[in-house]
């Protein structure tokens, strides 16, 4: 093979030698006019936004120090779960709910793809660590791209550049990450603002711990530590080394008597994770920090208790509906500046807006780069459209955030966005029972990802588009967990739904700063303090037991959001009996004992 005179290949700052041959391999596959290795540096940044601000894919904004808005192509918007595959060697280990490809096949068709893709543009080496650079043993990632926005996007959401190569010694393992938008420069040709590729593959071969991306540059498509490694790629590693990586928040929940307690909450994309991990309560002498909105990576410690770490290092939080009333902390954290803005509207004076944050201005750009009024019809900014920034400048980030060791978990929630069926809060009668709750756990589906919202589906601890591996192994995993610890040291499961809604179709019950009086609840049962109704799906707070003091709200709407219905109910029972059938014979059958004894107590 000829040596390959790329300029910059040669000047990498490592003697890794597998990380240095892919990077070769990578060069001459896709043959970019240059290889630049990322350092992570303040000035890489100032100069990668200025060349993006040069191309048309950042506006700097006026309002917020070092921030840029930008607009994606209308056509890449979303994570695309159709052109998402788990390549696993034997089809059975992707199972029935990931898009399978023999791996070979994949290859040779992906190899093809990005045969020559990074003409004309530079092929970035992105060496990056998923949660603390001082993990005994770092999880380790390298992302080649030809993507600016990706770059700039990982120094966000992971710990990347010399940091992290530091970890790498000449031997130390990594995920390699190969991404592409796929779409290379002729000589003379003008570039667009968001180049990609109507072709689309974001491929996962867990054997090898490897992940291939072409076509997209945006969210979770491109940005290969969080979704793809975070959880595809990490869950199959967590299953085989025994522990899990799950899509959850992490906060540390405060009692005024200050009893410290860390929940873990897994709701599906867009239901409220982000709003969760930031709440304000509004209960008084409660205190809520963060330590995560979207993944938790939880493994037994010494004491036998699940210990959790967040991987990443920014929030890439959906931005319509974030406002000062519903998330005051996302609100003072992009206010520090340092933050994207993807596909949210633009203000004259150079500031970002976005649906739900109130009172518009005169006059916006819209996402699609239109001009907008108050009373036009388009929406101003994408449903999916994002903020990403960094987690250190939320003010309620909390200070063990970084902790390689993990946070002890005491409480997992699972929660979904369903109009009826599910009470505001149930807890599990066992830790069982509790994997139940989450793998049949059934949600109203949202524009995160493409496809049609509203419609409701099942999403296992709200997981579905993120198991790396057959899902009824995935819920024997969970179930094992919980036979590898003392019943009394696994954290307590809980099923919540803020959305319930009425017979008129208004909401029963306030969320936001309110779910604090969930928490509360939740800690107390904890804690042995809290009543509850011993009823066919779990306990249920009797709503004495809930703290509603200086809530405006009609305690009949409290009664209707606990109820339990067992007409609901029973109709749930086929659909989650057709559920188990589509997962097949790998669901293990505990759960289908738990299911004909939920059939038994409904009667
Ligand atoms: O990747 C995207 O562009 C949207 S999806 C996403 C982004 C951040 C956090 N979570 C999600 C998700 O779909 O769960
Ligand atoms: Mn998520």
């Amino acid at each position: 093979m000829t040596a390959l005179a790329v300029p910059g290949l040669d000047q990498a700052p490592t003697n890794h030698p597998r990380l240095l041959s892919w990077v070769r391999e990578v060069a001459e596959l896709t043959t970019p006019e240059r290889v630049v290795w990322c350092d992570g540096s303040d000035e890489e940044w100032q100069r990668m936004t200025e060349q993006l601000v040069s191309a048309g894919t950042f506006v700097p904004l006026k309002q917020k120090e070092n921030s840029f808005w930008c607009a994606s192509d209308p056509s890449d918007v979303a994570r695309v779960e159709e052109r998402t595959f788990i390549c696993s060697i034997d089809e059975a280990d992707s199972g029935p709910t990931n898009n399978w490809m023999p791996p070979a096949e994949m290859k040779s068709l992906m190899t093809e793809l990005y045969r020559g893709c990074m003409r004309g543009r530079t092929m970035y080496v992105i060496p990056f660590c998923m949660g603390p650079l001082t993990a005994e043993k770092p999880m380790l990632g390298v992302e080649i791209t030809d993507s600016e926005y990706v770059v700039v996007s990982m120094k966000i959401m992971t710990r990347m550049g010399d940091k992290a190569l530091a970890r790498f010694g000449e031997d130390a393992d990594f995920v390699p990450c190969l991404h592409s938008i796929g779409a290379p420069l002729e000589p003379g040709q003008q570039d667009v603002p968001w180049p990609c590729n109507e072709t689309k593959y974001i491929s996962h071969f867990p054997e090898e711990r490897a992940i291939w991306s072409f076509g997209s540059g945006y969210g979770g498509n491109a940005l290969l530590g969080k979704k793809c490694y975070s959880l595809r790629i990490a869950s199959s590693i967590g299953r085989n080394e025994g522990w899990m990586a799950e899509h959850m928040l992490v906060l540390k929940l405060t009692s005024p008597e200050n009893k410290v307690h860390y929940v873990a909450a897994a709701f599906p994309s867009a239901c409220g994770k982000t709003n969760l991990a930031m709440l304000e309560p509004t209960i008084p002498g409660w205190k809520v920090e963060t330590l995560g909105d979207d993944i938790a990576w939880m493994r037994f410690g010494e004491d036998g208790r699940l210990y959790a770490v967040n991987p990443e290092n920014g929030f890439f939080g959906v931005a319509p509906g974030t406002d000062w009333k519903t998330n005051p902390n996302a609100m003072r954290t992009i206010a520090k500046g340092n933050s994207l803005f993807t596909n949210v509207a633009l203000t004259d004076d150079g500031d970002i807006w976005w649906e739900g944050m109130g009172e518009p201005p005169a006059h916006l750009t819209t996402w699609k780069k239109k001009d907008w009024k108050p009373g036009d019809e388009e929406l101003t900014s994408h449903p999916n459209s994002r903020y990403c920034t960094p987690i250190d400048q939320c003010p309620i980030t909390a200070p063990e955030w970084e902790d390689p060791q993990g946070v002890p978990i005491s409480a997992i929630l699972f929660g979904g966005r369903r109009k009826t069926t599910i009470p505001l809060v149930t807890e599990s009668r066992d830790w069982q029972h509790g994997v139940f709750m989450g793998a049949t756990l059934s949600s109203e589906t949202t524009a995160a990802a493409i496809g049609q919202v509203g419609v409701v589906r099942r999403d296992p601890m709200a997981m579905l588009p993120f198991i790396g591996y057959h899902a009824g192994d995935y819920f024997q995993h969970w179930i094992d967990m919980g036979k590898r610890a003392d019943a009394a040291k696994m954290p307590k499961v809980f099923y919540v739904n803020w959305f319930r809604r009425d017979e008129d179709g208004g909401f029963l019950w306030p969320g936001f700063g309110e779910n604090s009086r969930v928490l509360k609840w939740v800690i107390e049962r904890i804690e042995g303090t809290a009543a509850a109704n011993e009823t066919a799906i779990g306990h249920v707070p009797t709503a004495e037991a809930l703290d509603l003091d200086g809530l405006d709200v009609d305690p009949a709407d409290v009664d209707k959001a606990l109820a339990v219905h067992a007409d609901e109910w029973r109709a749930e029972l086929p659909l989650i009996e057709e559920w188990f059938a589509k997962i097949g014979d790998k669901v293990p059958s505990l759960l289908h004992d738990e299911l004909a004894a939920l059939k038994q107590r409904l009667g």
